[in-house]
């Protein structure tokens, strides 16, 4: 005999001597059958002190459904139907190397459940997900089969595949779905997108979301520019397919100059990421307050841009000393910082923030600031504005002054060299939100 009731926002379900009370936030759906209702709800696993968000996805059949569940009544989405392949992308290297723990815990017993046919693919070294893409995915956008991708990663998978699709001149016919759950150390398109943290928000989306476009933007290097691989010990060609020879990145996050793409640069070492998301705080410490005491750097450069009010005017600033020079197509870098407010997720606006020189502790003023609901962009010193292009003429002579960021890839400009960034006409893959 069982009985279930909700109180105070949370099921209460006994079964003989067992009752197991589950709170109504943590449930994920409910998938009915004629005869019983599946409640699937998150519960914490392991032990906490080894992993505090760690949960894990369970069901529990009722035989009546409370009233208060009937909104949470879920069932498969188009996107994960019978003529769409499904993939999963485990990136094991991604955030704090948590993506395959999330996959067992949550998103195989969910795919399980509901009976979707899909193929995994686990991470291996950088090149698995721009393989899968060129293998996979693009040649099944070009022959038109539907497909829905399910990332376990931060934003770095995203940023591979549309790398992929970008560099490619092959005709997409049905852009792939793209789904997030994130599991990096940013997931700026995650948190832009109102994905909290853990699989339930991303399961949630993938249930009831549906897809949208990923605007994207191309950042043209000047030709001697050349990637940053293997923890900044390598230098490569920017095309690593090496099939086109063009010096063009695509991204759909941010690019920087500056103290975002130091740190983003300095921050990704295999040591530095077992910090989690403190990573970039603890490299944009050592940028501000250099531990050999010198100066914070003032980066120079000729900074011109296009601006969404005037599109047909470029206007170069006054000022050849920068801090801080960020364009983005999101509001969130992370969680909690807000870089561009007011900026709506997906929508193809791109936003410059920057500011010039100033001593360290108004710089870390500023970056609070961002921390406290993007309230950065209300400063004097602080330049925030709707953009159409971008270009940088760089006149540093040490290359690490000279460092790019497009979505947490990083390019090193020739002396003397330049990058020109546009808003990219193309739509090829969308977003499930
Ligand atoms: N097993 C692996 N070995 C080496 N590199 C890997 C492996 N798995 C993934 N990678 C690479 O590590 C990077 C991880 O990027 P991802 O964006 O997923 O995480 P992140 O950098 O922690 O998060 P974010 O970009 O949101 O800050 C990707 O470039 C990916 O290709």
């Amino acid at each position: 005999m069982s009985t279930v009731n909700v109180v105070d926002n949370t099921l209460q379900y006994s079964h003989g001597d067992v009752t197991t009370v589950i709170k109504l936030e943590d449930i994920l759906c409910v998938s009915s059958n004629p005869s019983s209702h599946n409640v699937l709800f998150f519960c914490a696993e392991g032990d906490p002190k080894d992993d505090p968000e760690r949960v894990r996805l369970k069901k529990i059949e009722l035989e009546s459904l409370p009233t208060e569940l009937v909104p949470l009544k879920a069932s498969v989405p188009s996107h994960l139907n019978k003529e769409t392949a499904v993939h999963v992308v485990i990136s094991t290297g991604s955030g704090t190397g948590k993506a395959k723990t999330v996959y067992q815990d949550a998103i195989q017993p969910f795919l399980t459940h509901l009976g979707v046919e899909y193929s995994v693919h686990e991470t291996e070294d950088p090149e698995t997900i721009p393989h899968l893409a060129r293998t996979h995915f693009l040649e099944q956008a070009h022959r038109g089969i539907p497909q829905t991708v399910i990332l376990l990663s931060g934003d770095g998978g995203l940023v591979d595949i549309l790398d992929v699709f970008y560099r490619s001149n092959t005709t997409v016919k049905v852009p792939p779905n793209l789904v997030l759950i994130p599991c990096g150390t940013g997931n700026a398109m995650a948190s832009s997108i109102g994905l909290r943290s853990g699989p339930l928000p991303g399961l949630s989306t993938l249930l009831r979301g549906s897809p949208s476009p990923v605007p994207v933007f191309a950042a043209e290097f000047s030709p001697g520019s050349q990637l940053v691989a293997d923890e900044g010990r390598l230098l490569v060609p920017i095309d690593q397919s090496n099939e086109t020879m063009s010096h063009t990145l695509w991204g759909a996050v941010v690019a920087s100059w500056g103290l975002h793409a130091a740190l983003v640069a300095d921050s990704d070492t295999a040591e530095y990421r077992k910090f989690g998301v403190e990573r970039f705080k603890m490299a944009a410490n050592e940028l501000l307050y250099p531990s050999d005491g010198a100066p914070c750097h003032r980066f120079t450069g000729k900074i011109t841009m296009t601006t969404s009010e005037s599109p047909e005017q470029t206007h170069q600033l006054e000022e050849l000393e920068h801090m801080y020079a960020v364009a983005t197509l999101v509001p969130r870098l992370e969680k909690e910082f807000l870089i561009s407010p007011g900026l709506e997720p997906l929508s193809g606006q791109m936003k410059f923030i920057r500011f010039g020189p100033m001593s360290p502790e108004d710089a870390m003023q500023l970056m609070t600031l961002a921390y406290q609901g993007g309230q950065h962009v209300q400063q004097s010193t602080v330049t925030y504005a709707d953009i159409e292009r971008l270009r940088i003429d760089f006149q540093e002579d040490e290359a690490r002054w000279r460092r790019v960021c497009i979505d947490g890839k990083i390019v090193v400009v020739e002396k003397d060299g330049w990058v020109e960034l546009r808003k990219e006409p193309r739509r090829s893959l969308n977003l499930i939100h």
